[in-house]
């Protein structure tokens, strides 16, 4: 499978505080890839980094073998930690934005995933709760046939009960050549999907591996695996 991400020597610094160090990564296609560590560890920093959010780092970053920029940005979908959506829109205002903003975007999928997520067409988005704007974020986001989905902290208010749904819709919406990165602290409902996970401690990658090669190694679970690396 094709080489998606390539980051080498990533160096990140917030003033004088070192928030990424020296990291090294490479993921390939066909791949959901768990991006694992405590708070503050440096998730959301690498996830901005891959968005081209952040811009003033040192290393180099490649998506698709090409520098972040008009390209990754067509082929990244990403889910950020916080919902984007302004406060007059409706649920329908956010569907004609992504409409005309990616031309991969599939409306007829996000229409019947709001079916069957309870979802009305034309409520405002402020009025939703915080777990059902995550979900209509979610099929924002799942419903563009992209190349990689980036996704953080995609389980974060939803409640137990909806989360296989949530996990149903990442594993049944993307396309078996992509690659979807996820970052979360809900491993142990979530570890199921993992094909790699990654361990990242105070701004350091510690471990990249298989998920199922990680677990008959140690014959434990990764939820297990990661509260003995991390011990909490
Ligand atoms: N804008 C910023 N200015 C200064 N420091 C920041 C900024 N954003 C993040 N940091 C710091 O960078 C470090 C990594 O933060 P980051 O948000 O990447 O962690 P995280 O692993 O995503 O955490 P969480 O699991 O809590 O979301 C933390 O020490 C945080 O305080």
């Amino acid at each position: 499978m094709s080489e998606l991400i390539k980051i080498q020597d990533l160096n990140k610094k917030y003033g004088k505080k070192q928030v990424l160090k020296d990291v090294n990564l490479t993921l390939h296609g066909g791949q959901i890839v768990g991006l694992l560590g405590p708070n503050g560890s440096g998730k959301t920093t690498l996830i901005k980094v891959l968005n081209g959010l952040l811009k003033e780092y040192d290393g180099d970053v490649q998506i698709d073998q090409q520098a972040i920029g008009i390209h990754s940005k067509k082929i990244i979908s990403y889910l950020p930690d916080e919902p984007y959506f302004e406060n007059w829109m409706t649920t329908s205002d956010a569907l004609n934005l992504f409409v005309d903003m990616y031309d991969d975007f599939d409306l007829n999928k996000a229409l019947s995933l709001m079916e069957r997520m309870d979802i009305e067409k034309k409520v405002k988005i402020k009025e939703l709760s915080k777990g059902m704007k995550e979900k209509f974020q979610l099929i924002l986001v799942m419903s563009r046939k992209a190349k990689i989905y980036i996704l953080d902290e995609p389980l974060g208010g939803i409640d137990p009960a909806a989360r296989e749904l949530i996990l149903d819709t990442i594993l049944n919406n993307y396309a078996e050549d992509a690659l979807v990165l996820l970052s979360t602290h809900l491993i142990a409902d979530i570890e199921k999907i993992f094909d790699e996970v990654i361990f990242i401690k105070n701004g350091e990658i510690i471990l990249h591996e298989n998920s199922e090669d990680l677990r008959m190694k140690r014959q434990a679970s990764i939820n297990d695996i990661f509260k003995e690396e991390f011990k909490c």
